[in-house]
């Protein structure tokens, strides 16, 4: 059976842009419409020329894609001819290969939302779209409302799709704009849009996640023979989101039917690039990464449970219902109080550290872990701790120095000045071979508010002096830092997460937990500095 094509049209720069809080750059636009061209999407929607300054200019700016440029509008208003409509205009000004405009399609918002009558809505998708064709441009028809309309007033949803359809639109693209029809409907509805004489092979589907269903109701439309899909990466878009073309794409690559009857422009190289390119739109929006992302979050081939690592070492199919690589992502065996000694021996490989199933050590590491867990600590996130305390129990770790005590002191005062006065200094007194070190760290330039904390006053503090180690830990900085009430035993206490990272390009995270948050930070500082020397040691020993 040849399969067939399956067009995929990316929004992310259009109603990705419609995310509450997300606003891109006309350069961060161009960066994501590269990286969506690389990947393969056949169509990119880069906004609404004429909207706002910042799209006017991105579609000035525009780059050369592979993928057919658009560019989004509305359908006239009524009252003037499409010629002379300027929204229209600034729209068709953009010069894009393709353009998608979204037109009324239920009856209840003619009325209410544009205040006009059914016929001259009918007569603006009819004109608006004849205008697009007769300047040469593809045109695309986003109906808006439409399942809620059709549901509704069924006759009048299909004259609206007829009069696009007969102006000559490429794509009629079904939208649940509200996001609030499930898959079976999507499926039945798009069934019956066919039936009435509507090609599936000029249907879209755009649907929103507010039930969560954006990606099976998308499938669904699919499935009942709609041949282009509209999402954005990683889900943005209005509300709750659109359908999440991260999720989409490998699902239509890998799994059947889809797999076996279709096509798309991504090929397998692509498909290894996906989750590369989701991190590189959180990247831009400064957002963290989505854990539990299907395909690319970095728990999506995460093996915590002692029974799942267990078998993953013997075959990864065992418990992955792809493999990681094809998309991009990678396998992780977390350490955690779920796990076993299969977890154990696996994350030791991976540093690099050879140990037998059945050494005792493994069985005390174990019990430590689990023992720490249970105090608050998570060495699922914070794996450099966890690997300092497995190099320790396997009598790996050099000891570099001790901690003999530290002292810090916030304080918030009036200066002579009157002004407000916030600052933090801390002490730290370490011991090393060669002998007792003190360092001394206070805010210079103390003002409200730009006082770091007492954190940082003991990490600058830490960090200055480290005796004869100091030289190894001059390109260490932190990266973020976490804080959570988290339940030891029975009381509530403070677990801090520490990300850092150094010159090397390395990344590693420590965890504290104490019921002083200062104190808890201060473990995973200590932590952080030991696993650089240990790890350092490691490497410089490898290579004698
Ligand atoms: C479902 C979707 O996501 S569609 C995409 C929506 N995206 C956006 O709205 C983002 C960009 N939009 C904007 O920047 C502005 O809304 C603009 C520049 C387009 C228009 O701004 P304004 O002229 O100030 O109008 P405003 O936003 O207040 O209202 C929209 C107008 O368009 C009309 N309109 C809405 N949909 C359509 C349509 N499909 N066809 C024709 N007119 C329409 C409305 O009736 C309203 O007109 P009114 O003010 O005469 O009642
Ligand atoms: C067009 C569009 O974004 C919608 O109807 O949701």
């Amino acid at each position: 059976m040849t399969p067939e094509r399956l067009s995929l049209f990316d929004t992310t720069l259009r109603d990705g842009q419609q995310t509450q809080g997300v606003q891109f750059s006309a350069n961060e636009k161009t960066q994501i419409a590269q990286a969506l061209d690389a990947l393969g999407v056949d169509y990119i929607e880069g906004g609404w020329p004429g909207a706002n300054p910042t799209d006017s200019a991105f579609f000035d700016q525009r780059p050369q894609t592979r993928a057919t440029f658009t560019a989004f509008g509305m359908t006239k208003r009524a009252g003037r001819s499409a010629a002379n409509d300027d929204v229209l205009a600034a729209v068709l000004n953009a010069n894009t290969p393709a353009v998608c405009l979204v037109g009324k399609t239920y009856d209840f918002h003619v009325d209410t939302a544009l205040g006009i009558t059914l016929e001259e809505n009918l007569a603006n998708i009819r004109e608006s779209i004849a205008h697009l064709v007769a300047q040469g441009r593809e045109a695309l028809f986003d109906a808006e409302h439409f399942f809620d309309g059709w549901s509704a007033n069924r006759a009048y949803a299909l004259d609206c799709l007829i009069a696009a359809r007969d102006a000559g639109a490429r794509w009629i693209v079904l939208c649940d704009t509200n996001g609030g029809t499930l898959p079976a409907d999507v499926g039945r509805i798009t069934a019956e849009v066919i039936a009435a004489d509507i090609p599936g092979e000029r249907l879209g589907i755009h649907t929103h996640d507010d039930t969560g269903n954006a990606v099976a109701a998308s499938l669904a439309a699919v499935d009942a023979g709609a041949r282009q899909i509209q999402g954005t990466l990683n889900g943005l878009g209005e509300r709750c989101g659109n359908a999440n073309l991260t999720t989409l794409i490998p699902t239509l690559l890998l799994k059947e039917p889809y797999a076996s009857r279709f096509e798309t422009g991504v090929t397998p190289d692509a498909l290894a690039r996906l989750t590369r390119t989701s991190r590189m739109l959180d990247d831009i929006l400064n957002r963290i990464p989505l854990r539990s992302a299907p395909y690319v979050g970095a728990s999506a081939f995460a093996h915590k449970a002692g029974l799942h690592a267990s078998a993953i070492v013997k075959d990864p199919t065992t418990y992955e219902h792809v493999a990681p690589e094809i998309v991009g992502n990678a396998r992780i065996v977390p350490m955690s109080n779920q796990a076993g000694q299969s977890n154990l021996l696996r994350r030791l490989s991976e540093m690099g550290i050879e140990a037998e199933k059945g050494d005792p050590a493994l069985g005390r590491i174990l019990d430590t872990v689990k023992e720490r867990e249970a105090q608050g600590f998570a060495y699922d996130s914070a794996q450099a701790s966890f690997e300092l305390l497995a190099r320790k129990g396997l009598g790996l770790a050099q000891d570099f120095f001790d901690v003999e005590r530290y002292r810090v002191i916030s304080e918030r005062r009036r200066n002579a000045k009157g002004e407000i006065v916030v600052e933090s200094e801390a002490v730290v007194t370490i011991s090393t071979r060669d002998g007792p070190v003190t360092s001394y760290f206070k805010n210079e330039h103390p003002q409200e508010m730009q006082d770091d904390g007492p954190v940082n006053a003991l990490w600058q503090a830490l960090k200055s002096d480290l005796g004869p180690w100091q030289a190894r830990i001059d390109d260490m900085r932190l990266t973020d830092f976490k804080v959570r009430i988290t339940q030891g035993g029975t009381e509530a206490v403070t677990q801090v997460v520490i990300d850092f990272a150094d010159d090397e390009g390395r990344a590693w995270a420590t965890v504290g937990v104490s019921a002083n948050i200062v104190d808890a930070s201060f473990q995973a500082l200590v932590d952080a500095i030991e696993w650089k020397l240990v790890r350092d040691t490691a490497v410089s020993k490898a290579a004698e």
